[in-house]
């Protein structure tokens, strides 16, 4: 009757939040504010016991944020915040107490007063010469840079050193890596959504973990905490006041009851929390939008260069002279606040006054969402029953609303069972074939359920696209498949982890040390020396008229160009069988990555591993470790991480700053991976190349006559060559569009996906198939057909960018070997054709080659290419005076 009597705010039906879950859940801001456009600036939300009233206009936010201040300064206290009892002694969380006025004041009369601030000015300005630093070290070299991410550290780094003169995070190292994890770790517990802020009931068992989670981190970080008060209670009288804690601590040494050592650690902690990651994600919006609005960054560009000298760091003073550079921090907070809900609670109804309505509290119950310590004694029964009562209605509505969002999703076309059973052998043979023919009859999404698992395939360049690019967010995971768990490494590889913290660790360590354009120039000089061997061995064949397997001599120097690159050292050699078991083992995985699995799809057929894949990629992994641990110990024996120069060298001095987070472990699951992700492909892909060119005389002689004009007779091409030879380019593109080597990209999606209108659910399998992108009728005129001047006068390249042609994928994972991969192909293929002439052992004709198809981890050709070299006489006697030799 009370509720009744009262005015409240228009109100969102059940079927309105019902609708809109989803975005709630994913972006309460962004949803409510949607929904603001048709209920009104203010509207307010029931949900069982507990009102929320949203204020959306400049108006109400002043209603509350001034007028009414007095009474709507307490907060709600979220369950993740009462790890610890942290919620008890936090400035943040606290309500308007006596307590929260002091830490207040403490903040800020001592801790950020003008004179404090001015204080620190020399510090800030040298956190922000150290950030300068390690741009221009990453400009020097090429390097991207995470913008978040530096800045998260000059955050860090400028807050811990004014609170207690400490670096607490590194740009190059991961270096208290943990505290970061951490102070990161509880903001997103915060921030997550948790069942038990609105069914009080389920806070006894924290039904999602997050307390627990944040317990665990508020721990890791109190513990850093400790460790520094100890030291500075330890080591010295806190009589001199260089930085908070000095300050801090001289508060509890004058009043001790008043300002405890747990209060300092709770207010450091709510400080970091708060201050870090706002200050960092506020400095990332604002360069995401200068980076796509040219004119503005141009503009504050020239005010920049007016106002400051060259080359010159900007000072604290000269902000003032900056207007545009102000205006552009104003935007940024107006369109990308980084706290957009301010959560406040009411302490009573109407602005009654604080004494009134300190004696009313079962009308403040009403309005702030009910705590249990509210309730009275003799009101206990009551709320058992209700708190059951409060459990089931909501268990029935988490039921319907999952059934209403089942119901509400639109799946891609399903593809029937029955063209799944028709098809099965050819599915099985050749999936990337199968499902293309299957596109061209359900569309270029589709999906496929077996029993409980969900697979999408995306057949064309604009789902290509949808999945790499525009959802790549979503779509980065793996789905594992059975003998990736082998040896569990699941759980050390790049190719198969999700897109987790290590993950992205080993991408960094790939993308920026190993192949980075400046790593991948320095290593010309061998991959020269590795291609002249080769042509050495053909050269001989040739004098033997002995046929050269393609797809062979192409695999051994692949491996020896990657063997070198990563352990310096040989690993493969053309004419004896030294090191032929490292070879086999490589082949044998992938052998077994091409075969499939029954275990993939039923589950309960791991335990048994059905096929024995699993047990046979375990034996070839163990039989690869071996070769690797003698490597690894010996160097690590040696202690000498230089004298190779390779990328173990780097990865070992890697484990050696921080173990815990590299072992060597990961080390010899990153090696394997590299070998396996990089051999084949390569070699499969330039066996193709070589093949479509040999039965193609027409574009033979075209690639040959651009050779000859660009390259001096009987010489080897070099990599500087490569820019003049737009045709050999052609061909490679060519290749790279109808012979993908991994024609499938298998990923996962994270959560519940709209792709184009359509839903793919979360977990599901998502498949984008490259071999039907490249043979796109809408994309490609005769799709089937190897016409390399296709690409005359485009400007479309295969490093991610066209979703017509994406052979190593796009977005975030994306391959890394990229440059390494496509300067060897060109290198090989245009040596191997300026050099020789080439014709089948059986006198056959060039253009019957058989062009089929066999899988395995890559597409190989079923028939190897085996071709015999030969050179005119006067080329003969020419190499007699060392050309080649
Ligand atoms: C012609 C040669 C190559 C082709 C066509 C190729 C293609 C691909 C493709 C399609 C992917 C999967 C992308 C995705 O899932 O979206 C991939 C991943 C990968 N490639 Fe390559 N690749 C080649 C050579 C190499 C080389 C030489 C290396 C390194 C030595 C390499 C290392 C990797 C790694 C580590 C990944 C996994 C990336 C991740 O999951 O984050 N690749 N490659």
């Amino acid at each position: 009757l009370q509720w009744k009597a009262k005015r409240l705010p228009p109100r969102l039906t059940l079927y309105t939040i019902i609708q809109n879950l989803g975005a709630i859940f994913r972006s309460p801001h962004k949803a409510f504010a949607e929904l603001s456009k048709t209920h009104g600036p203010i509207f307010c939300l029931k949900i069982l016991n507990m009102t929320i009233v949203f204020m959306c206009s400049s108006h109400l936010a002043k209603e509350v944020l001034q007028k009414q201040d007095k009474v709507l300064s307490d907060r709600p206290v979220p369950d993740a915040a009462r790890a610890l009892n942290h919620h008890e002694q936090s400035i943040v969380w606290l309500p308007s107490t006596t307590k929260w006025r002091e830490l207040r004041k403490i903040c800020v009369s001592h801790i950020f007063s003008s004179p404090k601030i001015l204080a620190k000015i020399g510090l800030r300005q040298e956190k922000l010469q150290q950030l300068l630093n390690h741009v221009h070290y990453c400009c020097n070299k090429s390097q991207a840079i995470d913008i978040g991410q530096v800045a998260f550290i000059t955050s860090l780094n400028v807050l811990s050193n004014t609170l207690f003169s400490i670096d607490l995070a590194s740009y190059d190292s991961n270096w208290a890596y943990e505290f970061k994890q951490s102070v990161l770790g509880i903001s997103k517990q915060i921030g997550s959504p948790n069942t038990a802020d609105y069914f009080l009931g389920l806070s006894l068992i924290d039904p999602q973990g997050i307390r627990q989670a944040s317990k665990i981190y508020m721990k890791n970080i109190m513990a850093v905490f400790e460790g520094i008060v100890k030291q500075r209670l330890e080591a010295r009288e806190i009589s001199e006041d260089n930085d908070a804690l000095d300050t801090l601590l001289k508060l509890h040494k004058e009043n001790n009851s008043e300002f405890s050592l747990d209060d300092i650690k709770h207010l450091l902690l709510d400080l970091f929390i708060a201050g870090a990651e706002t200050t960092s994600s506020t400095l990332q919006w604002a360069m995401v939008e200068l980076f796509r609005n040219s004119k503005v960054l141009s503009k504050v560009k020239l005010e920049l260069q007016h106002a400051i000298p060259k080359d010159t760091q900007i000072q604290e003073s000269d902000i003032q002279n900056l207007p545009y550079l102000q205006a552009i921090v104003k935007e940024t907070y107006r369109l990308h606040p980084p706290i957009p809900l301010a959560v406040h609670e009411a302490r009573c109804l109407d602005g009654e006054s604080l004494a009134k309505m300190s004696r009313n509290k079962d009308q403040t119950q009403v309005f702030s969402g009910l705590g249990l310590a509210h309730l009275k004694e003799q009101e206990t029964m009551f709320s058992i029953v209700f708190l059951i009562l409060l459990f089931f209605i909501s268990t029935c509505i988490l039921v319907a609303n999952m059934a209403l969002q089942g119901k509400a999703k639109k799946l891609p076309p399903n593809l029937p069972l029955y063209s799944i059973t028709q098809n099965i052998f050819a599915i099985s043979r050749s999936p990337h074939q199968a499902l293309a023919k299957l596109s061209k009859t359900y569309g270029p999404i589709m999906c496929i359920k077996l029993w409980n698992s969900t697979t999408v395939v995306m057949s064309s360049p604009h789902f290509a696209k949808e999945a790499l690019q525009n959802q790549d967010k979503f779509f980065s995971d793996r789905l594992v498949p059975d003998l990736g768990r082998a040896l569990n490494h699941h759980e050390h590889s790049i190719l198969l982890l999700p897109a987790s913290t290590k993950w992205r660790a080993f991408r960094k360590y790939c993308v920026s040390y190993m192949f980075s354009s400046q790593k991948i120039e320095a290593k010309k000089g061998l991959r020269q020396e590795k291609v002249k061997q080769l042509l050495k061995y053909v050269h001989d064949c040739c004098n033997k008229s002995q046929a050269v397997e393609i797809g062979q001599v192409a695999f051994t120097t692949s491996l020896n160009v990657l063997s070198n690159t990563l352990l310096n050292t040989d690993l493969a050699s053309y004419e004896s069988d030294w090191a032929y078991e490292f070879k086999q083992h490589i082949l044998g995985i992938s052998k077994q990555a091409g075969k499939r699995n029954s275990a993939d799809y039923f589950w309960g057929l791991r335990l048994i591993d059905p096929h024995g894949i699993r047990r046979a990629t375990k034996f070839h992994m163990k039989n690869i470790f071996a070769i690797f641990e003698g490597i690894v110990n010996e160097r690590l024996h040696s202690g000498d991480f230089s004298s190779n120069n390779d990328v173990l060298d780097g990865l070992l001095k890697l484990h050696k700053e921080n173990a815990s987070e590299f072992s060597v472990e990961d080390i010899k699951h990153l090696l394997l991976d590299l070998f396996l992700a990089g051999i084949e492909t390569t070699s499969s892909t330039l066996e193709w190349a070589m093949s479509e060119v040999l039965r193609n005389p027409k574009i033979l002689s075209k690639a040959k006559l651009e050779l000859q004009q660009v390259i001096p007779k009987d010489t080897q091409v070099q990599e500087s060559d490569i820019q003049n030879l737009p045709y050999l380019q052609a061909i490679i593109k060519e290749t790279y569009r109808l012979h993908p080597a991994i024609p499938l990209l298998v990923h996962q999606a994270n959560c519940n996906v709209q792709v184009s209108g359509f839903t793919v659910p979360k977990n599901a399998q998502v498949i984008v198939n490259l071999y039907a992108v490249g043979r796109d009728s809408n994309a490609w005129p005769n799709p089937d057909t190897f016409i390399p001047e296709r690409f005359w006068g485009l400007q479309i390249d295969a490093k991610g960018q066209n979703y017509g042609l994406t052979p190593y994928g796009a977005g975030r994972r994306m391959c890394v070997g990229l440059p390494l991969a496509d300067r060897m192909l060109h290198l090989v293929l245009g040596s191997l054709l300026h050099l020789f002439d080439w014709k089948l052992e059986d006198e056959s004709r060039l253009e019957d080659l058989n062009m089929d198809e066999r899988c395995r981890f890559t597409v190989q050709k079923a028939f190897p290419l085996k071709v015999i070299p030969t050179r005119d006489p006067s080329s003969a006697t020419k190499d007699q005076a060392g050309h080649l030799n």
